[in-house]
């Protein structure tokens, strides 16, 4: 059925949204490239996206002249809320049939970000563009976004089918085309032939699904995702990014979510961009941001615990933990530097840096061990499930320079 919905995706625009309905979007169809995975849309996307971010990865503000327009473009967009600004000179750019998950945490100015791009949210200063047109005065229902919350927002009244067509009906087609339309979204959504079941009966995965079912069939331009999947259970939200992304990938949707989830950003996105405080801290592929985080406040968000300040010399730092070994080519002076907890290797007491083992957390594919190391801070070290030592125990602590990363900024940033 996928197929039947790549077929009629490609008739065109649809009328505007509607302010009624946050969950549902309109504009052109974005399944041009229907039938590409993820993979091929990373292929083409190419370089074609990128913001001028205060981090590190962000690649230079579109709009010099270099390859297509992005399909969304935010340039110093600032809001000021209680007397300070939420979001603060933000600039932003998703490319065609790109997914970029805006990551960061509470209070980091997310949901204004998304809010602002919706036409929910008027900004003090900047400017958002779509496909090239400043969206300045365009209420939210004329932009031709498509919008989805956490709590789904479905109308309990309506049933299942209802929901998804709401978009659809405010726009005019008729009833025919509707059901089609909805057939199709309940087949691609994975609730095929439940038109007619009650939004009440459904879990909360199955109404999720219908959200997105609605939120999708005005075949929004972009689509905004604000905590998808907030409200399911781990193992549900873990399934459901996985179908996300390929379903993007098959219908070419341009994608800007928020989550404060980072294991759901890394899953479902092209490129991350990390928050802190209304101001793009790093922005990069996932890849990217996890092995080199932009400075400490990133790696701290990322969940990395062994940030220190340094000096380097050559080819080794002065540590709190020790003498370290850095990689090649790393600027003599003062650094603030992140060991991966892969990176702190376990070796007999009698050898390296002596600690005791302070906690161990299962974590599922390994053990995160706390080590205190006598007259300096905690470290971490990822130790494979059978070799994971017990609390209490005396280790020796060796470090891997391939896990050593030359964070920007200050230790305590
Ligand atoms: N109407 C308002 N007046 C004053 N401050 C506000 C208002 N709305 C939001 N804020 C503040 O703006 C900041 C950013 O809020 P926002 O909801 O964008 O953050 P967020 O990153 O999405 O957070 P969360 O993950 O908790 O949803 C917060 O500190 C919030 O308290």
């Amino acid at each position: 059925m996928r197929d039947a919905l790549r077929d009629t995706s490609k008739d065109g625009r649809a009328a505007e949204d509607t302010a009624e309905d946050p969950g549902s979007g309109a504009g052109a169809g974005t399944a041009r490239e229907a039938a590409m995975g993820p993979a091929s849309r990373k292929g083409a996307r190419g370089g074609r996206s990128g913001d001028r971010s205060d981090g590190r990865g962000g690649a230079a503000a579109e709009g010099n002249g270099a390859g297509p327009a992005p399909m969304l473009r935010i340039d110093d967009a600032t809001v000021r809320l209680g007397g300070r600004p939420v979001l603060d000179a933000v600039g932003l750019s998703v490319a065609e049939h790109e997914i970029v998950c805006v990551l960061g945490p509470s209070g980091s100015g997310k949901s204004t970000l998304l809010r602002a791009v919706a036409g929910l949210q008027p900004l003090d200063a900047g400017r958002v563009l779509l496909e090239g047109r400043d969206l300045e005065g365009v209420p939210a229902h004329r932009r031709g976004v498509g919008l989805m919350f956490q709590d789904h927002q479905l109308f309990p009244q309506r049933d299942v089918g209802g929901n998804v067509a709401f978009g659809l009906r405010v726009r005019g087609a008729d009833r025919e085309r509707q059901a089609a339309r909805v057939g199709e979204l309940l087949d691609l959504v994975g609730l095929p032939g439940s038109g007619r079941r009650a939004v009440a009966s459904l879990s909360g995965g199955e109404q999720q699904r219908v959200a997105l079912a609605r939120a999708l069939a005005p075949r929004p331009r972009l689509l905004m995702l604000d905590e998808p999947l907030g409200q399911l259970d781990r193992s549900l939200r873990e399934r459901l990014v996985v179908e996300l992304r390929e379903l993007f990938g098959e219908l070419g949707t341009t994608v800007l979510a928020v989550t404060h989830d980072q294991g759901e950003a890394f899953a479902l996105a092209d490129r991350v961009v990390v928050m802190r405080e209304g101001r793009i801290a790093q922005s990069g592929s996932p890849l990217d941001v996890w092995q080199r985080p932009a400075d400490a406040f990133v790696a701290r968000f990322l969940g990395f615990e062994n940030v220190v300040a340094a000096t380097v010399e050559g080819d080794t730092a002065s540590t709190p933990w020790g003498v370290l070994p850095v990689p090649r080519g790393t600027p003599r002076g003062e650094v603030t530097l992140l060991v991966r907890p892969a990176g702190v290797r376990l070796v007999a007491a009698t050898r390296g840096l002596r600690c005791t083992v302070a906690a161990r957390t299962f974590r599922g594919t390994h053990v995160a061990v706390r080590l205190q190391p006598p007259h300096a801070p905690r470290l971490e070290a990822a130790c494979a499930l059978r070799d994971a030592p017990g609390t209490g125990d005396e280790v020796g602590v060796e470090f891997d320079a391939a896990e050593v990363v030359v964070l920007g900024g200050g230790p305590d940033a």
